[in-house]
């Protein structure tokens, strides 16, 4: 028996690695690195180069594998990208699903773990924003990923596939133990992009908007710490494994921090006065985007351990400076 991780040499994904590993699961992980990186895979793992949109090759290593769970990350992030590349964000983040889906269903996997996002609420109009709440995304992004968990709840009402598609919020911050964090180049996230501002890796950040109808004008996020989020996948393993029925739950803590109050933060953990630019308002951001985090810890039992902005911020840093 083992467990699929699409996407395993990436941010999210390498985290999960470690965790699956660490519980003594087998792991085989199958990524393209398009934006991941081969040593974020420990040796324990079996790793594989290849696309989950090639379906032989997805077929094989459930067979061979024997693999029982998909834990499915593999795919493009970026929501700018996705409006200059609607068809490219369309073809690796629904089309592919498509196929790894199809190849679980015919290699007759009873489990999987889809990574979708908060994205797929659009503006919300209440605040938290509950999974009940209308679904309304105003990106090709969060689109693409809804259609894929439209997909999963299709076919496990005609398949014998059980799923739990989980809608983070901001995940931010690494790996206590720093064996792993966020290697992306050319991010865009805030806490990663504030980190390599402090330490000399570009020279200032951009504030993007100071407008907004928030306590000081700034967006306000629910930021996740990835080793919280990673724990959820864990409980959701669990539950699926144990039986439980398949659910859409939210990721994120049920509070929010303003752009200023992380970069705050930042400034606290790096001992530093980071360059800040007030800039334009960036097209497609919320104002504020808060989890309904209730429904994750009924049914999956989830309590979260890193809830605390600068502990998140710390283990970033401490990531950015390793790298
Ligand atoms: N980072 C966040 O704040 C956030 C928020 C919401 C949802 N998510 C979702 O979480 C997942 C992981 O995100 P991340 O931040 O770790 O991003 P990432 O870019 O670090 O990881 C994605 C990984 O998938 C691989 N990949 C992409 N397309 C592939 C394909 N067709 N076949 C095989 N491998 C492929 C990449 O090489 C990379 O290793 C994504 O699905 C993303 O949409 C992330
Ligand atoms: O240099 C920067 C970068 C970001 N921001 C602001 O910081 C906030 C957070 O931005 P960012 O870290 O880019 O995250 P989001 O745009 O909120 O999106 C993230 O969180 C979503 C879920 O909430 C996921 O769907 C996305 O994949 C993920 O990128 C936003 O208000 C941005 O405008 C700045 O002011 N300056």
């Amino acid at each position: 028996m083992a467990v699929l991780v699409t996407g395993g040499a990436g941010y999210i994904g390498s985290h999960m690695v470690l965790d699956l590993l660490e519980a003594g699961e087998e792991v085989v992980v199958v990524d393209n690195l398009s934006t991941g990186f081969r040593r974020a895979v420990p040796q324990e793992a079996a790793f594989v180069e290849g696309d989950v949109g090639d379906g032989a090759l997805i077929a094989r290593l459930m067979a061979d594998y024997g693999v029982d769970a998909v834990i499915h990350f593999a795919g493009s992030i970026v929501v700018p990208d996705s409006v200059a590349d609607p068809l490219g964000y369309y073809l690796n983040n629904t089309v592919n699903s498509r196929t790894l889906i199809a190849e679980a269903v015919r290699a007759r996997v009873p489990h999987f773990i889809f990574s979708s996002t908060a994205a797929v609420y659009g503006i919300a109009r209440e605040m938290p924003v509950g999974e009940d709440a209308p679904l309304q995304p105003i990106s090709p992004y969060g689109t693409s990923k809804l259609m894929t968990e439209w997909m999963l709840r299709d076919t496990a009402i005609a398949h014998p596939l059980s799923y739990v598609a989980l809608r983070y919020f901001n995940v931010a911050g690494a790996d206590p133990k720093g064996r792993t964090g966020q290697s992306t180049p050319r991010a865009t996230h805030l806490i990663k992009v504030a980190c390599e501002a402090a330490l000399g890796k570009r020279p200032g950040l951009e504030i993007y908007g100071r407008d907004y109808d928030t306590s000081d004008g700034t967006c306000i996020r629910d930021y996740i710490h990835v080793s919280d989020l990673i724990r959820a996948h864990g409980d959701a393993l669990r539950h699926l494994r144990a039986g439980g029925d398949s659910a859409v739950l939210n990721c994120g803590y049920g509070h929010g921090a303003s752009v200023l109050e992380v970069l705050d933060a930042v400034e606290r953990a790096a001992g530093c006065t980071l360059d800040k630019r007030d800039a334009p308002r960036r097209p497609g951001d919320a104002p504020e985007l808060i989890a309904g985090a209730d429904r994750i810890r009924e049914v999956l039992g989830w309590t979260p351990i890193h809830d605390d902005l600068d502990g998140i911020v710390s283990s970033a840093l401490a990531w950015e400076r390793k790298l």
